[in-house]
C-alpha cells in the first residue's frame, strides 16, 4: 500500500477553503453491530477474516482525501473496491461507520434530514450510469426536473434548461421523448439536468459505461471541453484505469474498501501504487517511444512582436484561450502574451508587445522523449513549448495531450 503517496498528496494540497470537499478517516462496514467493531483497531485485519469472524462487510477502511474546487477528482477501482459505497456516504445515501466528510467547512455526516435535502438540491447533483430520466417526461422537462424540484418557476427552469441542453450539444431536441434518443443521448440529457442546477459538486457514477466504445470516447472528450468551460467541481466514478488517466486531474485508485493511491495521471503512470496499474501502464505505455515532435500541435495563436497590444489583445479575445505565443520575424520563441498583460499595456498607453510577456516557459525540442515531458508540464499553466536547437518555435503542447498520447491504444501509437 502506497500510504507514503497517499500523505505526500495530502501534505501538497496545502489549499484550503471552504468549497473543498474533504473526506477523513472514513470507515463503513456493513452488518450488525458495525460500530462497536471499530472499538478495536481494524487497520490491519484483512477483509475477509473480518467476515469470517463477525458476518460484517468492510466496504470501506479509513479513507481520506481532499478535493479542491474545480477538480476532476476521479474515483477508480475495479468491481467490489468500495466505489459506489464512497459516493453513497459522501450524498448520506448511506451511513458511514466513522469518520467525517467535510463540504463547505461542515461536516455533513451530522447534517439534519432537512440540511441534507438541500445539500442534495442545490450542492450536489448525480449523473447516474443507466441515466436516470423520467420517460414520460420530454428531453426540456427532464433537463429541467431538479429545477422544477426546487420549486423554480416553468419560465425561469426552462431558461436554464435550455441553456444546459445547449452546452451537451442537444439544443432542438427539446420536445423529444427519452425512449427515443440513443444512449448516448440520453446520457447528455443527464448531464444537462444537472448542469441545470448548477451544482457545486458534480457526482458521475460510471456514466459512460453503459455506451458502446466509440460514443463513449466522444462522450468523454464532450466531457473534458464542458468541463473546461463550466469548472465545475466533478466526483466521477469509473472501472477503466484508461478513462480514468483521460478525464482526472486527480485520480484516486481503490482496492478492497481502501485507496492506494493518490495522484496526478502522470504521477500513476510514474509511480503507479501496484501490479494492476504498472501491468496497465508498461502495456499502453508509448513513454519510451513518442517524441514532443509527434504529438505537437500548432498554437491556438501565434502573434508576432510587431503586433500592436490593441491586435494582440484582440486576436487573443477572439481565440478559445487567453494566451498567445509571440515569436520573432524569423519565428524565434520570445515568450507568451497574455490576455492581462495586454491589456496592462494598452492602460499604460504606449509600448510594444514585448513588454508584457510572460518569458519565464519550460521548452522541450522536438525528440524529448513523452516520459521527459511529466516534469515539465506542470511547471506553467500555458502548453509547453516546443522549440529547435536554435530557439525557433516549432510548436505546443497541453498537459492533457501528453496524457492523452501516453493511454493511446497500443497499436495507435505504433502505427504512428
Ligand atoms: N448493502 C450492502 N450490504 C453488504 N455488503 C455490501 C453492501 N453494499 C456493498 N457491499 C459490499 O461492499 C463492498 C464494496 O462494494 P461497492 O458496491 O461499493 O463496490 P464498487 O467498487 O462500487 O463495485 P461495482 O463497480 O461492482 O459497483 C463489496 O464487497 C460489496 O459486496
Amino acid at each position: 500500500m502506497n500510504m507514503g503517496k497517499i500523505l505526500n498528496t495530502q501534505k501538497e494540497q496545502t489549499l484550503s477553503g471552504p468549497e473543498c470537499l474533504e473526506v477523513k478517516n472514513l470507515w463503513k462496514i456493513f452488518g450488525p453491530k458495525a460500530k462497536n467493531l471499530l472499538k478495536s483497531d481494524l487497520r490491519n485485519v484483512p477483509k475477509e477474516e473480518i467476515l469470517e469472524k463477525t458476518g460484517c462487510v468492510l466496504a470501506l477502511r479509513d479513507i481520506s482525501f481532499r478535493i479542491e474546487p474545480g477538480e476532476f477528482f476521479v474515483i477508480m477501482g475495479l468491481s467490489g473496491s468500495g466505489k459506489s459505497t464512497l459516493i453513497r456516504c459522501i450524498l448520506r445515501l448511506i451511513e458511514p461507520t466513522a469518520g467525517s466528510i467535510i463540504i463547505h467547512g461542515d461536516d455533513i455526516c451530522k447534517y439534519d434530514k432537512e440540511k441534507l435535502t438541500h445539500m442534495r438540491r442545490y450542492t450536489t447533483s448525480m449523473v447516474f450510469q443507466h441515466f436516470g430520466l423520467l420517460p414520460h417526461y420530454n428531453v426540456l422537462d427532464n433537463a429541467a426536473y431538479g429545477l422544477k424540484v426546487r420549486g423554480m418557476s416553468k419560465e425561469e427552469r426552462y431558461a436554464k434548461a435550455e441553456q444546459a441542453l445547449e452546452t451537451v450539444g442537444l439544443k432542438g431536441w427539446e420536445s423529444y421523448y427519452p425512449g427515443s434518443l440513443s444512449g448516448g443521448m440520453q446520457q447528455r440529457v443527464g448531464l444537462a439536468r444537472s448542469l441545470a442546477t448548477d451544482p457545486e459538486i458534480l457526482i458521475m457514477d460510471e456514466p459512460f459505461s453503459g455506451l458502446d466504445p466509440l460514443i463513449r470516447r466522444q462522450m468523454q472528450d464532450e466531457l473534458v471541453e464542458i468541463q473546461e468551460k463550466v469548472k465545475k467541481t466533478i466526483i466521477f466514478v469509473t472501472h477503466d484505469l484508461y478513462e480514468a488517466l483521460k478525464l482526472g486531474s486527480h485520480i484516486a485508485i481503490m482496492r478492497n474498501g481502501e485507496v492506494i493511491q493518490i495522484g496526478t495521471p502522470e504521477e500513476v503512470f510514474t509511480e503507479p501504487a501496484d501490479d494492476y496499474v504498472r501491468d496497465f501502464v508498461q502495456e499502453a505505455s508509448p513513454a519510451k517511444v513518442l517524441t514532443a515532435g509527434k504529438i505537437m500541435k500548432e498554437p491556438g495563436v501565434l502573434l508576432y512582436e510587431w503586433q500592436g497590444p490593441k491586435a494582440a489583445r484582440h486576436m487573443i479575445n477572439v481565440s478559445e484561450h487567453d494566451y498567445a505565443f509571440v515569436v520573432t520575424k524569423h519565428h524565434e520563441l520570445l515568450g507568451i502574451a497574455t490576455f492581462d498583460g495586454m491589456n496592462a499595456l494598452i492602460r499604460k498607453g504606449s509600448g510594444s508587445i514585448r513588454e508584457a510577456l510572460v518569458t519565464d516557459l519550460p521548452t522541450c525540442g522536438p525528440n524529448t522523449l513523452l516520459e521527459d515531458l511529466f516534469p515539465l508540464a506542470p511547471l506553467s499553466p500555458y502548453p509547453l513549448a516546443v522549440t529547435d536547437e536554435k530557439g525557433k518555435f516549432l510548436g505546443q503542447i497541453r498537459n492533457r495531450t501528453i496524457i492523452e498520447s501516453m493511454i493511446r491504444d497500443r497499436e495507435e501509437v505504433v502505427n504512428d
